[in-house]
Formats: C-alpha cells, structure tokens, sequence
C-alpha cells in the first residue's frame, strides 16, 4: 500500500484530505510544517509527497530541496494556489512531479496521485531519461509544430542547426517546450540513432552533480560503492540536454567548459581522461549572464546557436491547435469523449495570458476533460479562480493611476490588493500577523482576499 507524506498547514484542510485519501486506501503521515515534513522523511519511507506550496516555516519545494539532498528521489505534488501557477509550472524543473491548483477537486487529486505512483506522466520523475530513436516511445514524437509566424521561425530554426554539430542553448519561459525542441534537433540531427540524454540540472544535488555528469570511481567519496559511468559516456556518438543548466555550481561550470572545449572529460576520483564525442543542447529559463552565477566563457561555448521558444501568448496562432491536442490526449488518457468546449470556454481560454505555457494548458485541458463526462465541457471544469481571474480582471491586476483611466475606485482596490499581498509576503503568509500589520481584523483581512482573489 502506498504510504503518502502530506506537508499542509492548514489543519482542517489537512484533515479532509487525509480522511479522503485514506478511504481511497492510501496511507497517510500528516505533518504542518517543512521542518517537520523533513523530519519526517528521514525516519520514514514514503513513496509520494504532498505538498502544500506556502506554508508557515517555509515552501513546499524546500521540502523538496531537503529531499534532493538526502539523495532520494520521491515523487511530489505540489498544490497550489492559482496565482502561484507559474512557480508551480518552474518547480517541475526542481523535481517536483506534478502540480495542481487549489481548492482541490478530488477527482483530480487521485488522478495525479495515482500517475505520480506509477510514474506514467508526461513529466519526469528521475534526474535523468534517455530515449533511443529505435525505442523512442510514440508520446514522445507526436506534437503541434504549429503555423504561427513564431512557429514557423522556430521550425525554421530547429531545422538549420539540426544537421550541424553547434551547441545550441534554448531559452524560453517554463513549460514553453524547451525539451521537445531539444528532441526535434536530436531527431533532425545526423545523431539521431545515437542517445539523447536528457539532464534536468535543477533536480541535481551540488555534491553529486559532478559525478552524475563525468562519472566516478569505486572509493572517491563516501557513497561511491561501485564504479559509475557518467552521463557524458551515456550519450556516447549522440545528444546531451541539460535542462536548467543555470543550476549547476561554478565547480562543475568549470569541468563542463573542459569537456566541451578538449571533448575529454574526467571522472571524479579518476586519474585519466575518457575521450567524449557529444553534442550539448542546453536550456533555461533565465537570463544567465545577468545571474552573476554564470561563467561567461561556458556561456558563449555553450551558446553557439541560440532558439528562443515563444511564450503560448505570443503564438495565439497556434492556440487552437494545441488545445485540440489536449483535448484528443486526454480524452484517449482518460476514456472520455469531450468533443466541444462551451463558449465561456473558449472565451476564458482566450482571454487568460497562460503564465506556465504549454505545461499550464495541458493541464487546465486533463483537469477540465476529467471533469466534464459528456461530449460537452463547461467552465465549470475549469479551476473557480480562472474564471474569477477573467470576469474581475480590473480588480486583480495592479493598474497604475492615470489620466486615461481616472476611476478612482478602481486604483484605490489595485493598490489595497497590491498592499495585501505585500504584507502577506512580509508576515510569511501568515494571515493573523498581517491582519495585525494591516491593522484590520483577520475577518476582513479574509474578506479582503476572497474580493481580491488571494489565496
Ligand atoms: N510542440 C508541442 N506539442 C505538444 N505538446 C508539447 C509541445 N511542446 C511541449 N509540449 C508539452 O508541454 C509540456 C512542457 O514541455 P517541455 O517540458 O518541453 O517544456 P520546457 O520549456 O522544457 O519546460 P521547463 O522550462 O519547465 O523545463 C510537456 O508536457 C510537453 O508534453
């Protein structure tokens, strides 16, 4: 039986979902806050986590990040506010398994948790996929290449640099599709039948880092029991993609700009060098060079051809495309038979700005054919606060005061919206302490929120 971690603070939500949870045969360890889920999972064996994103101490993804340094590799959920989907969408990159927007339909919840256990998502769970041409699973070849001017740019891009042997470095916000792109130049590419390993440096542990890359030796360091062949000779003849390559410690940035410029790595512990032929895709969602913790000479060795992936909301073009395919895979995934979306549908679906792109829609589109068991799908399968979102749109985005848009009620909600969610930033979401910063009861602090869609 699958025994779950759930890290929530608020206790009688805790509560439901844990009874719900438990009747669906699961075993359940509560726990309210990130040093106690941490706790937790150094003195149990858990086979999912459930994570509350804000909670008092901390964030869910710290529980996350502890996980990654005990060097265990659990898959978790995220649950999240909906003004926190982008972050959400980034922590897939942290090792987070999947995501999904609170107030929690049940349905939806046991369909994560069920494909979280038996790893079937899309996503991955484990640092590191590979995929062969010979062996590549069809999932992994079908997708929208899309007719928008952006689309088009971009094909025409992935399809010039395919055939050479550049580096190319893909940028693009999270869940745009930098990976997909990343298999398309491996597929166009003359090492095609050869390896595409994929990294997700973000998911890799500072310590182990080096090794999981370059390898080691049996003895190097506590822990290395066995001799291990690093990523670099996996991708042997093929393609490298390492995702989230902003992540990597400058140590490590040091010895990949070697292998990249002498094509020879060394393995930790080792004396001798291995001769490598690999090309590197890399990827990321940052500005590197604005980081500060980026190597400028890595960057330029790895940025030899550099792909922007466009945003959802800049390839409107492609929109209804990717939605027909999302509907169509989910329908297959999940038995159902969705065939028409209500207007209100398409008409929030057009009006929302997708901040977690591509991984955003396809989500929004599973959860919202789940809900819906006839041919038709309403809003109402569409997360509450994304219709609220789009019918209030004055009140919950931050206007700036001016000439042209002088109602003078409307700035002063912008700004109280603005002022709550800095304060409740500043009281670590807290909600007694910044009702008490506010000078105003938790009453209407609560109020408040509910009118401004805060969560
Ligand atoms: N062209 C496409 N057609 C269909 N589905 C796609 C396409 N591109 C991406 N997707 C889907 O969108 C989701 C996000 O894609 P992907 O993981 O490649 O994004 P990403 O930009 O690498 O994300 P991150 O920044 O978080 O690493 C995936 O679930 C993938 O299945």
């Amino acid at each position: 039986m699958a025994n779950i971690l759930l890290v929530e603070d608020d206790t009688t939500f805790a509560t439901i979902l844990e009874n719900f949870l438990k009747k669906k045969g699961f075993e359940v360890v509560v726990k309210y806050s990130v040093k106690s889920g941490i706790e937790a999972l150094r003195n149990d064996t858990f086979h999912l986590i459930l994570l509350d994103y804000r909670l008092g101490d901390g964030i869910g993804l710290d529980v996350v990040d502890a996980l990654r340094r005990q060097g265990k590799v659990i898959p978790s959920i995220i649950m999240t506010s909906f003004n926190d989907v982008r972050t959400a969408v980034k922590a897939i990159r942290q090792g987070v398994f999947d995501y999904i927007t609170k107030p929690v339909n049940p349905d939806e919840l046991l369909m994560v948790v069920n494909e979280a256990l038996e790893g079937k998502s899309a996503e991955r769970i484990t640092t590191v996929s590979r995929i062969r041409e010979d062996n590549a699973d069809a999932k992994d070849l079908d997708f929208v290449e899309g007719t928008s001017t952006a689309a088009r740019k971009l094909h025409e891009y992935i399809a010039l640099v395919a055939p050479t042997d550049m580096s190319v470095l893909i940028r693009g916000e999270s869940g745009t599709g930098k990976e997909y792109v990343a298999r398309a130049i491996h597929q166009m590419s003359m090492r095609a039948d050869k390896p595409f390993v994929s990294i997700d440096c973000g998911t890799l542990s500072k310590e182990l880092a080096s090794s999981e890359l370059f390898g080691h030796i049996k003895g190097s360091f506590t822990g290395a029991l066995n001799d291990k062949t690093g990523q670099f000779v996996e991708a042997s003849g093929g393609t490298l993609f390492l995702d989230e390559i902003g992540n990597l410690s400058y140590d490590v940035q040091v010895k990949l700009l070697r292998a990249l410029q002498e094509r020879t790595i060394q393995p930790v512990g080792a004396n001798k060098t291995i001769n490598v032929d690999v090309r590197v895709i890399a990827a990321t969602n940052e500005d590197l060079l604005g980081s500060g913790k980026f190597r400028e000479d890595l960057y330029h060795r790895i940025n030899e051809f550099e792909i922007i992936v466009p945003a959802l909301r800049d390839r409107r073009g492609d929109f209804q495309q990717f939605v027909d395919f999302f509907v169509m895979k989910a329908n297959n995934e999940l038995g159902r038979e969705v065939n028409e979306l209500a207007d209100e549908v398409d008409e929030i679906f057009n009006a929302y700005d997708w901040p977690g792109n591509l991984r955003e829609l396809k989500n929004v589109i599973k959860r919202m054919v789940l809900l819906s068991p006839g041919s038709r799908a309403e809003a109402s399968a569409l997360p509450q606060e994304m219709v609220y979102v789009i019918k209030n749109p004055i009140t919950i985005t931050d206007q700036v005061p001016s000439a042209d848009n002088p109602d003078l009620r409307l700035h002063s909600e912008a700004h109280e919206r603005k002022l709550i969610l800095d304060v409740l930033q500043k009281a670590k979401y807290n909600k007694s302490k910044a009702a008490q910063m506010l000078n105003i009861d938790r009453k209407t602090l609560y109020n408040k929120m509910e009118k401004y869609g805060i969560e």
